[in-house]
């Protein structure tokens, strides 16, 4: 990995986000499901994932859900149902609910909170397979209360027509039953706009390579999006007190995921850097997936070298990393500063895959710098809220005035008249119901 000053790194998303060819490929591929619905459903899935298949193929079975018990092992199951607590219990103190507050004059306001109807989930499927992203999208959406689940996710690398097993288990333990094995920016689409075989949501969520992230952005406005939950971003910010072989797996723990993740370390330290550089190169020798993480490393990877941890942390809140660790000697001391993370993990013993996995809050975090104005998915992703307003006789009557100011102050007249004429009945005796 290139060691560099804070000067000389440059950030990545000062240019285009994706290419101008996989923001074009994109924008063809959704035009086409839009068009053809279920033709360019299949198309393109034989091109882009190998799959030929029918239409009659795109859902998968209950009998198929069944069948991927047996393909798994007893302790994969243990594991996901293990994390399943802990993200359950998590996304369980986020649960909003609906209030009202009744004021002295008899005026009532509140919020009522719903769930979305129908929601999409993607899993990523294509250069890994991830069960545990199925956890992540369904798990806060069960308990925002969202009735119709409906879950898209590519088949298997190898061009099988199957999926891989560990995300239909995933699926029937989090309780899932409609699932379509489509993937890439077409199952976005799909989703979004709906096809012969698949009704169309409310809102998209989950993670995804390049092509799903630039299509959550394109069919952004017919539907909802979580966040652009795209390619995998670690940085890590530490001192002379952490150690290296620790940094180095971290870093490639992300980079790992996709030619287009990022792994950055900022230190003040000097020998630390080295270290890493070392460390990286040696533990990329015996990465089964070393061809990916190189890629990344050699393309998005940095080791900045800054001046002191509070240059190290104004690097960080520009880079708004997907997920931050900070392993210096007192992190907690840090952590207040940090304006800009998706979720931040402190300490030497907090290595990323405890979020990834098991410890609770949700792995679905905005990237591309994203962090600075979106969240990790999460309940209130999966609610809307509708404004109550009751206003009593007498609250009317005291506003009135102030509300036909403001309206005439705006030019529209109607607005004025409809509290006016309320208010001239009123000052004749009114309507005789005493309502307050
Ligand atoms: N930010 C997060 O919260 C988060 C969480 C988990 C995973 N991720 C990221 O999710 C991604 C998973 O990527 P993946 O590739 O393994 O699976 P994926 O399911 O996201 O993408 C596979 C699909 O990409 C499409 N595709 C591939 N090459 C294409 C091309 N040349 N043209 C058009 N479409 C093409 C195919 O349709 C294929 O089905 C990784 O980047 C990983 O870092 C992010
Ligand atoms: N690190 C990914 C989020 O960027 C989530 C994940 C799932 N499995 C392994 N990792
Ligand atoms: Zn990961």
């Amino acid at each position: 990995m290139k060691i560099q000053s804070s000067k000389e790194f440059k950030l990545q998303r000062e240019v285009e986000y994706g290419t101008p060819e996989q923001n074009k490929a994109v924008r063809e591929i959704v035009a086409g499901i839009k068009q053809e619905g279920d033709a360019a459903l299949l198309r393109y899935t034989e091109r882009f994932d190998g799959a030929v298949l029918t239409p009659a193929q795109l859902r998968v079975t209950p009998e198929e859900l069944e069948a991927a018990y047996g393909r798994v092992e007893e302790s994969f199951v243990t594991a996901i149902r293990a994390a399943a607590v802990n993200i359950r219990a998590f996304h369980a103190r986020q649960k909003r609910n609906s209030w009202m507050d009744l004021q002295p004059d008899g005026t009532v306001l509140g919020q009522i909170i719903r769930p979305l109807k129908r929601v999409g989930v993607y899993v990523p499927g294509g250069k890994a397979a991830y069960p545990s992203s199925v956890l992540m999208n369904v798990i806060p959406a069960q308990i925002a209360g969202v009735p119709e689940i409906v879950m898209v996710t590519p088949p298997s690398t190898g061009g099988s027509e199957g999926i891989d097993p560990y995300i239909l288990v995933a699926a029937a333990e989090a309780g899932v039953h409609e699932i379509y094995r489509v993937g890439g920016a077409q199952a976005i689409a799909a989703l979004a706009f709906g096809t012969e075989s698949i009704v169309p949501v409310d809102k998209i969520c989950g993670p995804g390579n390049i092509y799903v992230a630039l299509a959550k952005r394109e069919v952004y406005g017919a539907v909802d999006i979580d966040s652009i939950a795209g390619p995998s971003e670690i940085v890590v910010l530490a001192d002379d007190t952490a150690e290296a072989a620790y940094i180095a797996a971290d870093l490639l723990s992300q980079a790992e995921h996709d030619e287009m993740a990022s792994a950055i370390l900022v230190t003040p330290s000097q020998r630390l850097a080295e270290e890493v550089a070392a460390e990286v190169e040696r533990q990329l020798l015996t990465l089964p997936r070393e061809t990916i993480a190189r890629a990344s490393v050699e393309n998005y990877g940095a080791i900045i070298v800054v001046e002191s941890l509070n240059e190290g942390i104004s690097v960080v809140n520009r880079l708004a990393p997907e997920h931050l660790e900070i392993v210096v000697n007192d992190p907690m001391a840090l952590t207040g500063a940090i304006e800009n993370a998706g979720a931040i993990f402190l300490g030497p013993y907090s290595s990323e895959p405890v979020g990834d996995y098991f410890a609770g809050p949700n792995h679905i975090i905005p990237t591309n710098g994203t962090a600075r104005f979106s969240s990790p998915v999460d309940v209130d992703d999966f609610i809307k809220k509708s404004s109550l307003i009751y206003y009593s006789k007498e609250a009317l009557l005291r506003d009135g005035a102030a509300i036909m100011e403001l309206a005439r102050r705006e030019g529209l007249e109607g607005h004025a008249r409809a509290i006016e004429i309320r208010l001239e009945k009123e000052a004749k005796g009114g309507d005789g119901n005493g309502e307050q």
